[in-house]
């Protein structure tokens, strides 16, 4: 039977990395996805800059929504103190059987929380479920139109708190208007846009960094 491409990036990294070191694993990822086969990874050009600004918030609490391999879960979790926590949501069970392996892979499944479902009906239930009372960082790398509802909905579940960083990839491919529409006219945030490409390509493409401010 047909393998699927998540399927043949977990192979990459399984053949290509070292266990435990979270950097071989991205770039065993980044090496299949430049000369392999395309896949949607934040990457290293935007890796770089998600890099940047975790090290600069260094979160305590981490929400991430769109697990998909798991690449900016190792990518982010790998920059957190000792007793951090990431919790990633992914509602594709393939993938996210994927992303678990890829997580280990890296020695990092201490530092994060996959948790199977949607987003929508996960956001509500942080509090309850894993004692969050606020996000320190968020990054949104899920389908574009859940960007702009999931942050309204963390908006009223209190999950954000003055400074809060909200990250968010592929603000102009495949592109997120009402979503860089709402946070660049609302004055509950200071937006900031990074310029850079679509993973793997010379496309433009960039990350819009938003500082909740209470
Ligand atoms: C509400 C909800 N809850 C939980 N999981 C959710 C969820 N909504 C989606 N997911 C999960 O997250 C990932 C989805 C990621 C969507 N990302 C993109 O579509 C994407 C696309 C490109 C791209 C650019 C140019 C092209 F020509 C083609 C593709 C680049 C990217 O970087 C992308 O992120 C995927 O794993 C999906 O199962
Ligand atoms: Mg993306």
């Amino acid at each position: 039977t047909q393998s699927t491409r998540p399927q043949r990036l977990l192979g990459a990294v399984q053949k290509n990395a070292t266990r435990g070191q979270p950097h071989s694993v991205l770039k065993a990822i980044d090496q299949f996805c430049t000369h392999t086969e395309w896949a949607m990874n934040v990457g290293d050009e935007k890796g770089c800059i998600l890099d940047s600004v975790v090290s600069e918030v260094n979160p305590a609490t981490v929400l991430e929504l769109g697990t998909y391999c798991g690449y900016s879960t190792v990518r982010i979790a790998s920059l957190l103190p000792p007793h951090a926590k990431l919790i990633t949501l992914e509602f594709n069970p393939d993938f996210a059987a994927i992303a678990r392996q890829v997580i280990a892979w890296a020695g990092l499944e201490d530092k994060v929380q996959l948790v199977e479902g949607a987003s929508g009906d996960w956001i509500p239930k942080m509090k309850e479920q894993f004692g969050i009372t606020t996000f320190d960082f968020v990054f949104l790398d899920h389908w574009k139109d859940r960007y702009l509802p999931d942050t309204k909905l963390m908006e009223e579940c209190g999950l954000l708190r003055k400074g809060t960083v909200l990250l968010a990839d592929n603000v102009i491919c495949p592109g997120t208007p009402d979503y860089l529409e709402y946070i660049r006219n609302s004055p509950r945030y200071k937006s900031q846009y990074f310029k850079s490409h679509l993973e793997y390509t010379k496309v433009e493409d960039g990350l819009e960094k938003s500082v909740f401010q209470g």
